[in-house]
């Protein structure tokens, strides 16, 4: 391995299923080192991890970079959206983080929307109507099931700011991840009071949200990471506002991640606040937003529907007439969370390839109908669509988005897009330098161009067809949750 150019900096990636660290040149970009570990993943009717496992992942992640972790000047963190951290007194969680894609409550999403001035009042105050994902959901479920735990709250955090704070020792946050709790007002920027009040969390509770290019503080003593004291630490950030910085991309330019969530997004200028609720009206790392559309359904399942027929995930059939909503986690987008998968249009002679195909045209399609949503009037719509995250390395994920979607569609060559942000957050910090321009100036998003086709407009009419028969059902609670 060739000498550094410029100083070293560690981007990290908390995602749902793992946490990816990366040791990376700020003057060139070059990965010198990467590391990654597994963390688990409640089954059953909810969705839960113990956040010191998040910890352990990360000094497992950093010990695999081997000695270049030593040398890194600044770090910092991207993770996985919304969970509620719950911490007591001494900085231990009091139960395991409610995550993301736990679904349970869905019913206090509703009643939090209702109580307060419905949609339009959430998304004029927050930019979002509170979708299950979002932190106070979670806070309100915790309140109302297991107030023991909420009495013994003395810190409330996300992922990614509950490992920026062990590293650190402050309470920090940052406005992209801030703004996916439900309890930041895109407005005024700052904490919502009257929301807060309403659901009976004291603001002392909540992390100092440190603003784009500001120090986070610094690595402090007594910790087992192999950072020296004294090391930055970056603001960090959500994990989708962290992989838009990790592209550079500017306004306009529509992205597509594929990994445990299924995501599309674009920076914006404008502050988004859309009353259906289809789009979340987050704040970007960077003092722009990022309108984004998320499913719970991507990857995993996916890969649960290829386990089940006994195939390779790349073992897809064209021709297929079966529609397959894969909700096998219930769903955020479209709004139903009680949902499970459903499968229409079998026959005798449907194959299992083609089964599988229906799989991955059902988990784009709930995408690509949020797609224009995202994305200001006036973006040019020929624009490729860059398509990241673990999926986008499957040639049966890469092909279905380009029949259904009809554009352009690129895929990065840099894996993790993530982590790279976070790196350029942190590489930020040292040059003084926008991290956005940090990330072009590495050329993160460089990466072959698939051609547009035309669309398969006869697919997304049968799939919303189906989607739209089918509400009843879908919207009926099954046993499992
Ligand atoms: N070569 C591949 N082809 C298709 N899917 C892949 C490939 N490699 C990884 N994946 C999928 O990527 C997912 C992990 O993606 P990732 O973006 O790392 O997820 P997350 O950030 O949500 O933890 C896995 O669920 C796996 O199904
Ligand atoms: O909830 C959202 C976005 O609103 C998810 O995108 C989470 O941020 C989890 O991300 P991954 O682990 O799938 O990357």
């Amino acid at each position: 391995m060739s000498a550094a150019e410029g100083p070293l900096v560690v981007g990290v990636d908390s995602s749902t299923q793992s946490t990816k660290a990366l040791v990376v040149d700020a003057s060139t970009g070059r990965v010198v080192a990467s590391g990654q570990a597994p963390h688990t993943v409640s089954s059953g009717a909810g969705r839960e991890t113990d956040p010191r496992q998040w910890w352990d992942a990360l000094r497992e992640a950093l010990r695999q970079c081997g000695d270049a972790a030593h040398e890194a000047a600044a770090v910092s963190v991207g993770g996985q959206q919304h969970g509620l951290v719950t911490l007591d007194g001494h900085g231990e969680p009091v139960r395991p983080a409610l995550l993301w894609n736990d679904v349970r409550s869905a019913p206090q999403a509703r009643r939090l929307t209702e109580e307060l001035g419905g949609a339009k009042f959430w998304a004029d105050r927050t930019g979002s109507v509170p979708a299950v994902s979002f932190t106070i959901t979670k806070w309100a479920w915790l309140a109302e099931h297991e107030p023991e735990a909420v009495r013994a709250t003395k810190a409330v955090r996300l992922p990614h700011d509950y490992l920026t704070e062990r590293l650190t020792g402050q309470g920090t946050t940052d406005r992209g991840d801030a703004s996916g709790t439900g309890w930041w007002a895109s407005g005024t920027e700052g904490y919502d009071e009257e929301i807060l009040a309403h659901v009976g969390l004291d603001p002392a509770l909540l992390p100092r949200v440190v603003r784009p290019g500001e120090v986070a503080g610094t690595v402090r003593d007594g910790h087992d990471l192999p950072f020296s004291r004294g090391t930055l630490v970056a603001p960090g950030t959500g994990d989708n506002a962290a992989a838009a910085l990790g592209l550079g991309v500017r306004p306009g330019v529509p992205v597509m991640s594929l990994g445990t969530s299924g995501t599309v997004y674009a920076v914006s200028r404008h502050r988004p606040a859309d009353p259906t609720g289809t789009v979340a009206g987050f704040a970007d790392a960077h003092g722009d937003w990022l309108p984004l559309a998320c499913t719970l359904n991507c990857t995993l399942a996916v890969d649960r529907v290829a386990a089940l027929l006994g195939l390779d995930r790349e073992a897809v059939e064209p021709g297929t007439a079966v529609t397959l909503l894969p909700y096998l986690d219930g769903e955020r987008t479209p709004n139903l969370p009680n949902a499970s998968g459903l499968l229409h249009g079998l026959r005798h002679d449907t194959t299992g390839g083609q089964l599988l195909q229906a799989a991955y045209d059902g988990a784009v399609h709930s995408l690509l109908g949020a797609l224009d949503l995202v994305l200001d009037e006036d973006a040019d719509r020929s624009e490729p669509l860059l398509l990241i995250g673990g999926g986008a390395r499957g040639t049966a994920w890469q092909q279905t988005v380009r029949r259904l979607s009809g554009r352009p569609v690129q895929v990065p060559e840099a894996k993790e897009l993530v982590a790279l942000g976070a790196a350029a957050q942190a590489a930020g910090l040292l040059t003084g330098e926008d991290p956005a321009a940090v990330a072009r100036r590495w050329d993160t998003a460089a990466g072959p161009v698939l051609d547009a086709v035309e669309r398969d407009e006869e697919t997304l009419a049968r799939i919303a067809g189906v989607l739209s028969d089918a509400a009843p059902l879908l919207e009926r609670p099954t046993n499992t949750h």
